[in-house]
C-alpha cells in the first residue's frame, strides 16, 4: 500500500532543488544545489515508491532522476505543463514553451482561490501568472532579484552591489544599497502591476505569492494577499493525489 511518506514531489528551478515527502508539503523544503546532492538526501529516506518532478533547469536533471529510479526501484513522474487539467486551460498555444513550474503554481493557486487570480512565483526569475474562471489569460517573466543586480553590474562601469538580501525597504545612500532597494522595488513593481491589472478589470481577486524569494512581496500580506511556502510543490500534490486517490481525498 502506498502512503504519504512514500511518495516524493521535487521542483528543480534554476537555483535549487526542492523536495519533500508528500506528507510534509507545509513544512520546510528540503533543497540542494544539484541532482547528486539530493540523492544523498533521498538516499536517506526510509522508502520511496513514487518520485514527482517538475523540472524547469537543464534536462540532465530529468536524466540523473530516471538513472537514481530505476536503481532504486522508484516509479518516476515526470510532470510537464499541459493545455488543461483540474479545470484549469492554459493560454499558450504551444504549452511546450511554458515553465512547468508556472503550470504548477497556477494549479495550486487554482485551488486556493474561486476568485480571478495572479500567481506570482519570486524564484531565479519573476513568474506573474492570471487566471479567471479557470482560464488563464497570461502572464509575465521578469528577472528576479539576483539577476537583475547582475545585470545592472554588468553593463555598467561604476555600479557595484553586495549579497544582502534587504530587510527593509527605502531609499539607498550607498552604490550597493541604491542597487539592492531599487531592485526590490521592481520586484515590487510585479505585485503592484499585478493588482493594478486585475483592478482594473474586476472589483474582487486574490493575488497568491510563493517562491524562495516570496518574503521580499511579505508587504503584500497587508493588503490581503496570500503568501503560501511550496507553492510548486502544492501543484505537484495535485498530481500525486490524482494518482493516488486513496491517499487522501482532494
Ligand atoms: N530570503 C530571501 N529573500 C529574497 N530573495 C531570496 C531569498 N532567498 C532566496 N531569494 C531569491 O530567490 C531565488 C531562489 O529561489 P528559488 O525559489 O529556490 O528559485 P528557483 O525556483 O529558481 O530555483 C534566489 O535566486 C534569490 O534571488
Ligand atoms: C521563467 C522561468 C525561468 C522561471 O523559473 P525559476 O525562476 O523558477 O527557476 C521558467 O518558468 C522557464 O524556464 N520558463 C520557460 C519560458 C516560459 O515559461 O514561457
Ligand atoms: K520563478
Amino acid at each position: 500500500m502506498v502512503t504519504e511518506n512514500d511518495i516524493v514531489l521535487v521542483d528543480a528551478g534554476n537555483t535549487s532543488i526542492k523536495f519533500v515527502t508528500l506528507n510534509n508539503i507545509d513544512t520546510e523544503l528540503h533543497s540542494a544545489y544539484s541532482a547528486t546532492e539530493c540523492f544523498q538526501t533521498l538516499k536517506t529516506f526510509p522508502y520511496i515508491s513514487c518520485i514527482y518532478l517538475s523540472n524547469v533547469g537543464d534536462a540532465s536533471i530529468e536524466q540523473h532522476f530516471s538513472e537514481f529510479c530505476q536503481q532504486h526501484a522508484i516509479q518516476l513522474k515526470i510532470i510537464y505543463t499541459q493545455k488543461e487539467q483540474f479545470s484549469l486551460v492554459n493560454a499558450y498555444s504551444d504549452v511546450t514553451k511554458m515553465g512547468v513550474d508556472r503550470w504548477l503554481a497556477m494549479l495550486a493557486a487554482h485551488k486556493m482561490t474561486r476568485k480571478p487570480f495572479a500567481v506570482i512565483d519570486v524564484g531565479t526569475a519573476i513568474t506573474c501568472d492570471f487566471v479567471k474562471d479557470g482560464q488563464h489569460l497570461g502572464g509575465w517573466i521578469t528577472p528576479g532579484f539576483g539577476i537583475m543586480k547582475d545585470a545592472l553590474v554588468k553593463n555598467t562601469a561604476r555600479v557595484s552591489a553586495n549579497k544582502d538580501i534587504p530587510t527593509r525597504f527605502e531609499p539607498g545612500t550607498s552604490t550597493e544599497e541604491c542597487v539592492a532597494m531599487g531592485c526590490q522595488a521592481a520586484v515590487r513593481g510585479v505585485y503592484l502591476s499585478a493588482v493594478d491589472y486585475l483592478s482594473s478589470n474586476q472589483a474582487e481577486f486574490s493575488i497568491i505569492i510563493g517562491g524562495g524569494g516570496k518574503n521580499m512581496l511579505a508587504f503584500a500580506q497587508f493588503d490581503g494577499s496570500i503568501l503560501v511556502a511550496n507553492l510548486v510543490v502544492h501543484g505537484l500534490a495535485r498530481y500525486a493525489r490524482n494518482d493516488f486517490p486513496a491517499l487522501v481525498s482532494e
